[in-house]
């Protein structure tokens, strides 16, 4: 999962000491087939699990209120197998473009223990190889235990700490 935040261009709010401007959230959302791709993302914007997905969108757009502030999700899911690979090529590709995007290595159906194929330690050991961060989480579960809002109800400062602190790994200034 890549996750690029930015002040949008776009779109301006209103609160009570006047104008402010909404969060634009980049995500781009890559797993292997069956990984559950669509039930995190359906989970994340309607607070449900619906246990069949069909062929529905691959992308989405939503707007959320986390700690006060709007944001603006865009979601682009899309089926790629080959984590280790992807992940080199998202980093060459941003820092090509002088920006920092942050890579969240997740573990999903964490509620299938008995059928584990991949364990805690291996991906802990991913993350840290890739400078990324790892968690394990489950789409079956209740909506608090869903990586995104986890991560996201820090609100955007909570993905800033996380870029700047890549950034930081990586020697460069954030693109603002
Ligand atoms: N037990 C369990 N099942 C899950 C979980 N997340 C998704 N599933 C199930 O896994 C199957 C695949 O989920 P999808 O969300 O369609 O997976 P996807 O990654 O979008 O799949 P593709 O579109 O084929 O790439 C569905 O039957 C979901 O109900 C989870 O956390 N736990």
């Amino acid at each position: 999962m890549v996750v690029q935040v930015k002040p949008s261009s776009h779109h301006c709010s209103k609160t009570i000491e006047g104008t402010q401007q909404i969060v634009e959230a980049n995500i781009l959302l890559h797993g292997a087939e069956n990984f559950g791709k669509s039930a995190l993302t359906v989970r994340f914007i309607t607070r449900r699990f619906i246990g069949e997905y069909g062929e529905i969108e691959s992308i989405y757009s939503h707007i959320d209120t986390i700690d006060e502030r709007e944001i603006s999700f865009n979601i682009l899911d899309s089926l790629y197998v080959f984590l280790r690979q992807q992940v080199q090529r998202i980093r060459h590709a941003s820092r090509k473009m002088s920006t920092t995007a942050p890579i969240i290595i997740v573990g999903n159906k964490r509620d299938l223990q008995h059928g584990r194929t991949v364990s805690s330690g291996e991906g802990r050991l991913l993350a840290i190889s890739e400078y990324s961060v790892f968690f394990e989480i489950s789409a079956v579960e209740t909506y608090h235990g869903v990586l995104l809002s986890r991560v996201l109800r820090k609100g955007a400062a909570g993905i800033k700490s996380i870029v700047r602190s890549l950034s930081t790994v990586f020697g460069k200034k954030r693109a603002e």
